[in-house]
Order: C-alpha cells, then sequence, then structure tokens
C-alpha cells in the first residue's frame, strides 16, 4: 500500500482480491441517516455480490455549487466527521470542497480513481452510489451532460439506491443501452433496500419550523446543529 495517498486511508482495508470502494458525492446540508442508510445498503450490496469493500467516502460538494439550503462547507464536512466517527469503513474525504471552484462529479471520481490505484498500486473497483432521484436526473443533459456521465461511467460503476420505491431493473436495463450504449455492465440497483423518507431538505424545514429532527440526523449531528443555531433561516 502507497502512504501518499490525497485522501483518509486510516480505515481502508488490505485487498485481498475483488475489493470495491464506495463513494457518494452529495451536498450534505446536512449529512442524513438516510445517507448513511444508503451506504450501508451499498455495501450488503457489495458483500453479496462477492465484492470486498475496502471501503467507502463521503465527498461534499463544494461551496459555490448553486444549491438551496447550502450551508458552508466547515459545517458539512464536519458533520460528516462526526457521522461517520463510530463507522468502520466510512470515511470523508474534502478534495472537492477544497479546490477553487465546483468540480463535475466525474472529475471528483477520477480524483478516486486515481487515489485508490496508488493507494493499491493496482486497479481496484469503484462505485458512485446515488439515490434514485440523481440517477433520474443523469439522463438530463442540462443538469449532467453526457460526456459527464460517460467519463464517471468510466471510472466507476453506478449502485442506484431507490428513494421512494424499487426500481425496475428491465425498465433501467432499456434506458441505459438507449442512452448510453456500452455502459449497460456499469449499473446496479440496489433494490430491496429499506427506502427512507429522510432528506436534507426534510431536516432544513423542519428546523426552520421549530421542530425537532431527532432520529433523522445521528446524535452527535443533533447536537451539532443545536450547538451551532444550524437551519434556523431559509438562507
Ligand atoms: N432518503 C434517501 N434515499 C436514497 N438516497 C438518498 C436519500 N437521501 C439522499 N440520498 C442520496 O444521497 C446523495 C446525496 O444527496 P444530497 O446530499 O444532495 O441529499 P438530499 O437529501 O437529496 O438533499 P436535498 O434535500 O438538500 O436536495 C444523492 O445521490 C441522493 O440521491
Ligand atoms: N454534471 C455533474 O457533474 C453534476 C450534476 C448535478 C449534480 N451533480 C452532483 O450530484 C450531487 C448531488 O447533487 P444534487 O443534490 O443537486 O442532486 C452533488 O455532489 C453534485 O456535485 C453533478
Amino acid at each position: 500500500m502507497n502512504t501518499t495517498c490525497l485522501c483518509p486511508t486510516r480505515k481502508l482495508r488490505e485487498n485481498n482480491g475483488n475489493g470495491i470502494v464506495l463513494v457518494n458525492c452529495g451536498s450534505f446540508s446536512p449529512i442524513t441517516l438516510a445517507h448513511l442508510l444508503l451506504m450501508e445498503s451499498a455495501h450488503n450490496f457489495a458483500l453479496y455480490r462477492g465484492f470486498q469493500v475496502l471501503g467507502g467516502y463521503l465527498s461534499p460538494v463544494h461551496d459555490s455549487y448553486r444549491k438551496t439550503g447550502l450551508i458552508h462547507s466547515r459545517h458539512r464536512l464536519e458533520m460528516c466527521q462526526l457521522a461517520v466517527e463510530d463507522s468502520s469503513w466510512l470515511m470523508v474525504d474534502s478534495w472537492e470542497c477544497s479546490r477553487s471552484e465546483y468540480s463535475p462529479t466525474f472529475l471528483a471520481m477520477e480524483h478516486f480513481r486515481r487515489q485508490m490505484d496508488s493507494f493499491y498500486g493496482d486497479r481496484v473497483q469503484l462505485a458512485f452510489v446515488c439515490g434514485s432521484d440523481l440517477y433520474h436526473s443523469l439522463f438530463d443533459p442540462e443538469i449532467w451532460p453526457k460526456e459527464h456521465v460517460e467519463r464517471l461511467l468510466d471510472s466507476a460503476s453506478l449502485f442506484v439506491v431507490p428513494r421512494t420505491e424499487d426500481l425496475n431493473k428491465c425498465k433501467v436495463d432499456k434506458q441505459v443501452a438507449g442512452y448510453l450504449p456500452g455502459y449497460q455492465d456499469k449499473v446496479f440497483i440496489v433494490n430491496q433496500a429499506p427506502l427512507c423518507q429522510i432528506s436534507s431538505t426534510l431536516v432544513r424545514d423542519t428546523i426552520r419550523k421549530g421542530g425537532s429532527v431527532k432520529y433523522m440526523v445521528p446524535d452527535s449531528v443533533h447536537r451539532y446543529i443545536i450547538r451551532h443555531g444550524l437551519f434556523h433561516s431559509s438562507k
């Protein structure tokens, strides 16, 4: 293993063959229990398919990403760190946040590809884990230029976790084959994962209305939100 990796490596496991690293890129404003559940579901899915999960990363988006409710990355990174503290395999990577500008996701995945290849000295598998809402947005070239999606899939597989209902595999296969010919083998549906309706928007709205978000976010994140008085205004 190479020790000059730019990503945190403390929790990475030795690759005994068929290793895979899972990555979730998102706003995390704030991180919720749904983000953690998404990653555990993807972890189980990989395990049941004979992969060895080497580790996983949360990669919070840059502050200049134009999205309602995005608070400063200082807070988003800290809350993500608190959330993964007792995970044996999840880590937080600040590469996206620390760049001078927003990086499209394919660049973030190319960063992980370079770092993992150099750390393991070999090509390990990489999966971009996302919810079904993000999966559907991949087919909108106004949001995701097609070459961004192709470059993303050149670096990583796609693990799609349903958000409201299970996805129809035939439909997904057909959609991918039609829009992204040659990439069908790179898209996997993590069906039968527990569905979770928690979103960061729901957390922000609940706080703004004076409600409690206990059990929507990890306890440590809940305490952090209260301590710093976050999300009381809609900005
Ligand atoms: N409840 C959920 N079920 C499945 N996937 C989820 C869920 N919440 C978030 N994700 C996925 O996690 C990734 C990062 O999401 P993000 O940080 O943008 O959270 P979000 O809850 O969608 O945010 P917001 O409510 O601010 O739009 C995306 O791929 C998203 O689909
Ligand atoms: N073209 C792109 O690379 C592209 C487009 C939309 C969202 N994303 C990424 O998806 C993640 C989630 O963003 P949204 O919450 O806006 O769906 C973020 O990490 C963002 O950078 C990337």
